[in-house]
């Protein structure tokens, strides 16, 4: 067992495959959200250690891209072994800096190395085609060659897993990646390149810019000439700014952005199944994913008694410390995010809602909120607008099939949409209106390194995982060969 701890450059970022402290000798200090305490400080990276990174990123590419798929499917399999027989330190590092309950950060862990182990075997995947050719003796062969350099930049609410869901398919592709976690949770991502080193991931190809200079750094990252890509996961604002910043250079990009799910009950749903559906989507990291249920509309035939069982789960759930037994609700990230969240509570029960539970901050104080779920919420409530990022259910009635599929895409975010109902016309009817990338039909947590994760509207561009997840990675070219006439 790998004790990372040892080999844990705990303040360092990771560039060309050399442990640095960074041109300006500067670190920032990283913190826990569950009780404020300090964790560690780690190297503030600057627009000179991205220009580092981005050069042995493009030093790197060249040799990497010419290794056989399989070569890089061997050394990425390597690298998911050793996670996963790394889950529990991996995870409770992953819970002191992001406040997740410990068995969701190794959850994560492992879910995160599923995109690895399946991007290994993706890597000999990569086909071509020979496509039939109307002119006589000449061929038309397709082949398919990575992008070049990749810059990643990654949210704090998976910061393993957003890493891994972009890393896997770019090194499988034969890319190399520079990678900006978000400032609030390094550690995640520097203990990911501590692994990756160990398994034989040669330098250059996977770098490391842990940073609070979000501007400077991202700007190199996203105007640079020399990358070729940017794979961004955030909100949809920084989507916006990444696209213009890509578009001198024509960079290709993959954006995996905000949400506001819509999470319908229809009145032949199991109610039960309903009711544990949406506790799970909605609570899951304390609200604090993109795909969580973000709307819960409930047609007038059953909404009493969804509201009444709902709000009973709700107020069982146990908030505290991730290491605490049987806590499933943690902090939130940060004092912004906590006002943000009372400020949404306090708009809808001014415009007339009721909170059947919570409502307030927790009596732990610090960063947690009470798991709230609001009853009633009026239609130009702003919980119902913008996403949440909390524990905080808003319901809403609703009569017709008609009615809440209006109200479901009236929004200009498409990641995932929800609803319970078994009924087959209406599954098929409601999955195919409803306007989002991603929908749940009797079940509140879609993810799966198998399926094709990504939204429309201005939830992003792009897919990742599956088997449509290498192509992001990949350019297409076609070679027409002639003078092949004997
Ligand atoms: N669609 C998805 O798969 C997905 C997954 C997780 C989170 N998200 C979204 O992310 C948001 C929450 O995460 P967040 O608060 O970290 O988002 P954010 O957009 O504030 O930050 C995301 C990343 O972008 C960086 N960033 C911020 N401003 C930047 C700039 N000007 N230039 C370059 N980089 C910049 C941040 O440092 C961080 O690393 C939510 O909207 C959530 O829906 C989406
Ligand atoms: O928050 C965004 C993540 O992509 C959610 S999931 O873990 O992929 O479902």
């Amino acid at each position: 067992m790998l004790d990372i701890a040892s080999k844990f450059k705990m303040s360092d970022a990771y560039i060309d495959g050399q442990w640095v402290k960074g041109s300006s000798g500067k670190s920032f200090a990283v913190s826990n959200p569950a009780n404020g305490a300090h964790l560690a400080n780690v190297a503030d990276a600057t627009a000179d250690d991205a220009l580092a990174a981005v050069a042995a990123a493009k030093a790197a590419f060249k040799p990497w891209a010419a290794k056989t798929a399989k070569q890089r499917c061997d050394i990425l399999r390597r690298w998911n072994d050793l996670i996963l027989e790394n889950v529990e330190q991996l995870g409770a590092l992953l819970s002191t800096e992001q406040g997740k309950p410990l068995a969701e950060a190794k959850g994560e862990i492992v879910y995160g190395a599923s995109y690895i182990d399946w991007f290994a075997e993706e890597a000999r995947r990569a086909y071509g085609d020979i496509i039939p050719p109307a002119r006589p003796n000449t061929q038309i062969v397709v082949m398919k060659q990575p992008v070049g350099v990749v810059a990643a930049i990654t949210p704090w609410n998976f910061p393993n897993a957003m890493i891994a869901r972009k890393v896997a398919p770019a090194l499988a592709a034969g890319c190399t990646i520079v990678i900006k976690p978000a400032p609030e949770t390094p550690l995640s991502a520097l203990a990911l390149a501590v692994l990756a080193e160990e398994a034989g991931i040669p330098k250059g190809v996977l770098n490391i810019l842990p940073t609070t200079h979000t501007t400077e750094v991202g700007d190199v990252l996203t105007k640079h000439e020399d990358i070729a890509k940017v794979s961004f996961t955030g909100s949809t604002n920084v989507g916006r700014l990444i696209m213009r910043n890509g578009a001198d250079t024509v960079k290709k990009l993959s954006l995996e952005l905000g949400g506001n799910a819509p999470f319908i009950v229809f009145d032949d749903a199991n109610l039960d199944d309903a009711v544990e559906g949406a506790l799970n989507s909605k609570f899951r990291n304390s609200g604090q994913t993109c795909v969580c249920a973000n709307r819960i509309y409930v047609q007038a035939g059953i909404y009493d008694a969804f509201a009444e069982a709902f709000a009973k789960r709700v107020g069982d759930l146990k908030v505290g410390d991730a290491f605490d037994d049987g806590v499933t609700q943690g902090p939130l990230i940060n004092a912004n995010a906590l006002k943000k969240v009372e400020e949404l509570v306090g708009d809808a029960v001014q415009k007339g809602a009721t909170a059947a539970t919570g409502g307030k901050p927790h009596e732990l104080g610090g960063l947690y909120y009470a798991p709230t779920v609001l009853r009633d919420v009026p239609l130009n409530a702003r919980v119902l607008k913008e996403e949440i990022f909390g524990p905080v259910a808003p319901l809403i009635k609703f009569e017709t099939e008609e009615e809440v599929i209006d109200l479901a895409n009236d929004s200009e975010f498409g990641l995932a949409g929800y609803f319970f109902a078994r009924d087959i016309g209406r599954v098929w009817r409601v999955a195919e209106a409803l306007e989002c990338g991603i929908v749940g039909v009797n079940e509140g947590i879609t993810s799966a390194v198998e399926a094709p994760f990504g939204g429309v509207k201005q939830s992003g561009l792009g897919r990742e995982g599956s088997h449509y997840g290498l192509d992001d990675y990949l350019e297409v070219k076609y070679v027409l060969m002639g003078g092949l006439g004997k």
